[in-house]
């Protein structure tokens, strides 16, 4: 016999109330009777949201489901001897996620803020990184501690630049400056203990660039705060987000979601202040230490906020507006992407464009929360929205993406055709190694493939442990390594391969580039060109070009295809 209940919320266009979780009530408790009001009050007793503790003796706090929306809704009455309200706190609905340089300066915060203010309508979980260029200097900053000596370090270049830069901020948003105080002092004893034992550990390069997302949050909380927009800041690692022990890589356990999920939901119940966290950071299971989520990790905090606490949408806030066709650093024309879905923005994010980190896209997927993409420069640009699907029906080149400084490596089998297992031989040293792979193309005595250069973001895949794996290798198959190439991903819609392979491969042939390696995977929505390093970047122009400015239905063959930076006709080096 079923003993219990089970309510899931249900989301709506108004609220944007989505699946706050499931929860199993008693059924005793559930009575024929209970109206919807009573079933909301219970589930939200039953989750931890009731403030169990009045504050005062006439101290009430009401929940209900909204009929016209058929929404919970969260209904403050408080009625004591020094206040008396009735309001409607509502769900918060959205993450708003601001990067280094959204925040890197006073003036970009007081334009941040009024930002968030200009949309009365979010109740938003704010999450921001280090303001600018924070993360590098402070990583800078402890390199040189391991060499300058305990006497020298307060001399470092970077520890000047990040502790003026703060108070510079603090004083000119007009907060107290003992809000960052003991942290610049820490930092500076960090340093000086970096100093002391001469060499700088994962760990402690965790630890030390912590301090960059621990101070702007600080800032910008104590400046919402200053202007009346009721704030209050949170360290990631002290609200649950737990994770794997990989310093600088560290991956998000599940148990985050739920503990996230309790930690906001509580607070913002009891007492509704926009939450402002930490982007990047957490703790490890394990060493209960500061862990990192690896370069540009902040993404994947709003994204993990979203999906723990079932929010409508994630807003990432940029200084591009929006993901864009390439990188604009290698082709000032590149234009914003109007729509993408989860897997495209992974790919994309995965095979090297700055833009996103490359795990951010899993919770929003599993969530099933949209992403946007905007520009806090130029907020009224629309961005990107990133959502499960799209329409595909006129796409074919959505985003090249360009991931430089690979090693390949062509591995071909010394036995006679016909053996089995030898892919499975070959994947087991890769595995027994932990290198990972990106791209392979095989046939049945030979391997080609491309070996992530920085084992995503995290360390250098140095000599010694290529020669380990060429070593290795050798003992099955002749190897041949080859070093700088780069991945070019045409990311897009892969039922229209042959239109997309023709033009590409037209524009390559123009410019004398020779393919030395291509890879259709599975995901439908990449196809990866590896070609030389010095070629790389002509390449994508010169494709740029050809898909997003000729249109993609023009002759390829009758104009040059190739481009210099600037987008006149020019040759491209010739490949060897
Ligand atoms: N395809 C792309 N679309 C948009 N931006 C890109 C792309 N590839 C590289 N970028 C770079 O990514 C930068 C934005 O990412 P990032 O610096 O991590 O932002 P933030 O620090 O604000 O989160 C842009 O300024 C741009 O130079
Ligand atoms: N501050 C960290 C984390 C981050 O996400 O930064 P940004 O949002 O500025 O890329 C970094 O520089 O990697």
């Amino acid at each position: 016999m079923a003993r219990s209940l089970q309510f899931t919320g249900v989301r709506t266009p108004h609220t944007g109330f989505r699946r706050y979780s499931s929860h199993f009530l008693p059924l005793s408790s559930v009575k024929l009777s209970s109206t919807l009001s009573d079933l909301a009050a219970l589930v939200a007793s039953s989750a931890g949201l009731l403030n169990r503790r009045p504050e005062g003796p006439r101290t009430r706090r009401a929940f209900k489901i909204s009929c016209e929306t058929g929404a919970l809704a969260f209904r403050e009455k408080v009625e004591n001897e020094s206040q008396s309200f009735d309001r409607n706190v509502g769900q918060l609905t959205c993450v708003m996620k601001f990067g280094g340089s959204s925040v890197a300066s006073a003036e970009r915060m007081k334009e941040v803020a009024e930002l968030i203010l200009s949309f009365p309508e979010e109740r938003p979980v704010l999450v921001l990184s280090a303001m600018g260029k924070t993360t590098n200097k402070l990583l800078l900053a402890g390199e040189k501690a391991v060499g300058c000596g305990v006497s020298h370090v307060s001399e470092i270049d970077e520890l000047g630049f990040i502790k003026e830069l703060h108070l510079r901020t603090v004083d000119e948003l007009g907060v107290d400056r003992s809000i960052i105080s003991e942290h610049l002092e820490e930092m500076e004893q960090l340093l000086k203990g970096i100093a002391m034992m001469k060499e700088l550990t994962p760990r402690t390069k965790d630890y030390l660039v912590s301090f960059g997302e621990c101070m702007s949050t600080r800032i910008f909380a104590a400046y919402l705060n200053k202007i009346g927009a009721n704030a209050r800041q949170y360290d990631a690692f002290d609200i649950g987000f737990i994770t794997t022990d990989d310093f600088t890589n560290a991956d998000i356990l599940e148990a985050t979601y739920p503990a996230v999920a309790k930690r906001l939901h509580g607070d913002w119940i009891n007492d509704p202040a926009i939450p402002v966290v930490t982007g990047f950071l957490g703790k490890g299971w394990k060493s209960c230490a500061v862990t990192t989520l690896g370069r540009g990790g902040s993404d994947l905090t709003a994204t993990t906020i979203g999906k723990a606490l079932g929010l409508r949408e994630i807003q990432v806030w940029k200084d591009v507006d929006g993901v864009l066709t390439c990188d604009p650093n290698i082709y000032p024309r590149a234009e914003p992407v109007p729509y993408l879905t989860f897997e495209e923005a992974a790919e994309l994010a995965y095979f090297g464009a700055q833009v996103l980190h490359p795990q951010s896209m899993r919770p929003a997927r599993e969530g099933d929360i949209p992403v946007r993409v905007k520009n806090s420069y130029n907020p009224k640009a629309p961005g990107t929205l990133i959502t499960k699907s799209r329409d595909m029906s006129e796409a074919v080149l959505t985003s090249i993406v360009l991931k430089r400084n690979v090693t390949m490596l062509d591995i071909v089998s010394t036995r006679m055709l016909g053996q089995f297992g030898f892919l499975a031989k070959v994947f087991s040293i890769f595995e027994d190694l932990g290198i990972s792979v990106d791209v392979v193309a095989t046939s049945e005595v030979s391997i080609s493939l491309t070996l992530d250069p920085s084992k995503l973001w995290s360390r250098e895949l140095i000599q010694q442990e290529l020669d380990h794996v060429v070593e290795e290798l050798e003992k099955i198959a002749v190897v041949n390594l080859l070093q700088h190439r780069s991945i070019i991903s045409l990311i897009g819609n892969v039922q229209r391969s042959s239109l997309i392979l023709e033009k590409a491969f037209n524009v390559l042939r123009t410019n004398g580039v020779n393919v030395q390696m291509i890879s259709q995977g599975a995901s439908k929505v990449n196809i990866s060109l590896i070609v030389n390093d010095s070629e790389a970047e002509q390449c994508v122009r010169a494709l740029h070009y050809t898909f997003f400015e000729r249109g993609v239905l023009s002759d390829v063959s009758s104009t040059s295809n190739s481009l210099s930076e600037n987008g006149s006709p020019t040759p491209l080096p010739d490949a060897n």
